[in-house]
């Protein structure tokens, strides 16, 4: 069984992951790692914040040599934005997690220590575990790529739920945003310029795709094994994550069921020659590639602040305005990524499981 957790304030000293559960002898590639914590500090529309960081892992425990031990995984990774000056917040932003927070944890003299956990910074650490969660999907050859299809209504990157054409996907670069063609790029970049100099912000849409995925992850024989319902809520608790659809989801509702369901072909092997169930039938992986979408709510932190009401007077206020991004799609991409990363990873383990990579992959190759 696959576990973990982090903690860390997002300017506190540090933010740690824990993992447990990942097989022994397992080689892991720091480089990559970093690479993907790399990956989620992009995208155009972030804050100052995201020059200040430069996100690398401290390997504390699990990891000899470059290898696994079966123990479990440890790491940091250090918080440069650590010792800032920080105000007293009470004047809570619609949107973020300051008024709910405050009145839940009984904060409400100064809302700092709440959303200084709500803050998604912590999401570089569930980055950390889902890099090596990547790395043992890759010792099974099943791989995830991400892409963002849509920021504030304009059209990014086509989607590709329907057996589309991943390879673009493959390389998509998420320093800025996969865009269709150059005219809706600088479509997007304008938007957020403008959105920018209007003190507001923006949200979008991304789309997720595991290849290689073995037949018969997830079940159906209990709610809580549901392999669509455990990707929905690790999408879910991506702050800002508000939609979760796999497949053709949301399309589905509108259509006949001649329309949607994927039939079934055999040759050496079955196949489906579309791909609208997005690999999961029943809560349980059918062989197809898995797609997910998620749409992210525009950034709740506005420079131009929506009404609030001023805790220590009850007043009506406007809100605390703090340094922020205005788009943090393409790091929600990664983010994504790496959450399915770790649910793949823990349902791998769950079905064919292995204390060490050898016996996984022996275990891994009997069975498929
Ligand atoms: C990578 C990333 C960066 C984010 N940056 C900010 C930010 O700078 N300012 C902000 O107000 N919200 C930011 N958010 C969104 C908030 O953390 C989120 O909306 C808040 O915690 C409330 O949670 P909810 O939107 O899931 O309800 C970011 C989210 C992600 C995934
Ligand atoms: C630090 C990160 O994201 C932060 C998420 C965030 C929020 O409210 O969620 C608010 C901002 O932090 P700050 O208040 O320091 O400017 C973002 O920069 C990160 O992604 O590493």
């Amino acid at each position: 069984m696959i576990r973990f957790l982090t903690a860390g304030e997002s300017h506190g000293k540090e933010l740690v992951g824990i993992l447990e559960g990942i097989p022994a002898n397992m080689d892991i590639d720091l480089d990559f790692i970093n690479n993907e914590l790399k990956r989620r500090q992009k995208g155009y529309g972030r804050s100052e914040r995201m020059s200040m960081e430069k996100d690398d892992m401290v390997i504390l425990s699990g990891i000899n040599k470059g290898k696994t031990t079966g123990n479990p995984i440890s790491f940091k990774i250090k918080n440069r934005g650590y010792l800032e000056v920080l105000g007293k917040i009470n004047r809570p932003r619609p949107g973020h997690g300051d008024l709910s927070g405050a009145i839940k944890y009984n904060q409400k003299d100064d809302v700092r220590n709440v959303l200084e956990r709500a803050s998604a910074r912590e999401t570089a650490a569930r980055v950390g575990v889902g890099s090596i969660c990547k790395v043992l999907l890759k010792n099974l050859d099943i791989e995830i790529y991400s892409h963002v299809i849509q920021i504030g209504g304009i059209e990014s990157s086509k989607s590709i739920y329907n057996k589309g054409n991943i390879e673009d996907i493959k390389n998509a670069d998420h320093s800025i945003i996969r865009v269709v063609d150059s005219i809706a790029e600088e479509k997007i970049i304008k938007k957020i310029r403008k959105t920018k100099e209007k003190g507001d912000t923006l949200g979008g849409t991304i789309e997720l795709i595991g290849v290689n995925i073995p037949v018969g992850l997830g079940s159906y024989v209990s709610w809580d094994r549901r392999l669509d319902g455990k990707i929905g809520q690790s999408m879910m608790s991506i702050p800002g994550i508000k939609a979760v659809e796999i497949g053709n989801g949301l399309e589905s509702g509108k259509s006949y069921g001649s329309e949607i369901h994927d039939e079934i072909f055999y040759e050496k092997n079955y196949f489906r020659k579309t791909n609208n169930a997005g690999g999961i039938e029943a809560g349980v992986s059918n062989g197809e590639d898995i797609i997910v979408r998620c749409t992210m709510k525009p950034i709740p932190t506005l420079k131009k602040p929506l009404k609030s009401i001023d805790m220590n007077t009850k007043k009506t206020s406007l809100a605390q305005v703090e340094r922020s991004d205005v788009l943090a799609v393409p790091s929600a991409s990664i983010v994504a990524e790496n959450m399915l990363a770790y649910i793949l990873a823990e349902e791998i383990m769950l079905k064919f499981g292995g204390d060490s990579i050898e016996e996984l992959k022996k275990n891994y190759k009997l069975s498929i």
